[in-house]
């Protein structure tokens, strides 16, 4: 299979500490990917590289099928070539509505202003109801998005991602503070994105992962250390030993 992304040999030192250390990972197109590892793995550095805000020292990170460097791309070029981030905490329009925030996100459409003094297109409204439909938030949809629960927001801004079309979706503790059934939606709603693009889940919650039912890669000291089933790499006696025992 022809990878989507392709990070092969890559080491970052900060102050001389190796936070990423010969670092190889690959992802194909459409599949979904759980990254764990304990604290000061390097996966926050990991999804830097990847979105161009950190520069490795050696290594390359090959993306799509011509195999274009993201390391001669800038943060915002890499962004457009299709690579979305949904950092921990969610940073939506608060004092816009469901709609417009999705509206806002959408791929080509006009930017905040515009979405303030102009009526969309039935094509983007239509756009913005599958979207919100996809994400659980139909009924929700002409409410204020600082009145959504910590869980709503999450999901608005999953959806705001995936308004932007990306081919790969990296995201940050997505379970974190959410109650057990808005972690159930929440896997479904990864599960169902991973459908029509890559999608990278970083967690630290082994029960989630776990149900996400995927791949899981898990790092430390800046290396792959295991990789596979959830039931491969919960049994490895290394993993147990440096993440899972402790
Ligand atoms: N800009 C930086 N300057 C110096 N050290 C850094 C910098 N960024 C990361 N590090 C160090 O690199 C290592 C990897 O950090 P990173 O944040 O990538 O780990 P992580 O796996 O995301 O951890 P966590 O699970 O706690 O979020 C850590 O030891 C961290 O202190």
């Amino acid at each position: 299979m022809t990878q989507l992304l392709e990070v092969d040999g890559v080491s970052v030192s900060f102050d001389g500490f190796k936070a990423i250390n010969n670092l190889s990972f690959s992802i194909g197109p459409a599949e979904l990917r759980a990254v764990i590892g304990p604290n000061g793995a390097g996966k926050t550095t990991f999804m830097d590289i990847v979105t161009g805000k950190t520069k490795p020292d050696s290594g390359s990170v090959l993306w799509g099928a011509r195999n274009r460097s993201l390391l001669k791309m800038s943060e915002s070029q890499i962004a457009r070539a299709g690579v979305g981030r949904k950092f921990q905490r969610p940073t939506v329009f608060e004092d816009q509505s469901v709609f417009d925030n999705l509206l806002m996100a959408l791929k080509k459409t006009r930017g905040p202003l515009g979405v303030l003094f102009y009526r969309p297109s039935s094509e983007d409204a239509g756009k913005v109801r599958e979207l919100a439909g996809q994400i659980g938030l139909a009924g929700q949809i002409d409410r204020l998005s600082g009145e959504l629960s910590h869980g709503q927001k999450q999901w608005l801004e999953i959806g705001m991602l995936l308004a932007q079309e990306p081919r790969l979706m990296l995201v940050d503790e997505p379970a974190a503070g959410m109650t057990p059934a808005e972690r159930e939606h929440t896997t479904d709603l990864l599960k169902r994105a991973a459908a029509s693009c890559a999608v990278v889940v970083v967690e630290h919650d082994m029960d989630f992962v776990r149900r996400l039912g995927c791949r899981v890669t898990v790092l430390h000291e800046g290396s792959v250390l295991a990789e596979g089933s959830i039931d491969h790499v919960t049994s490895d006696p290394q993993v147990i030993d440096v993440y899972l025992g402790r």
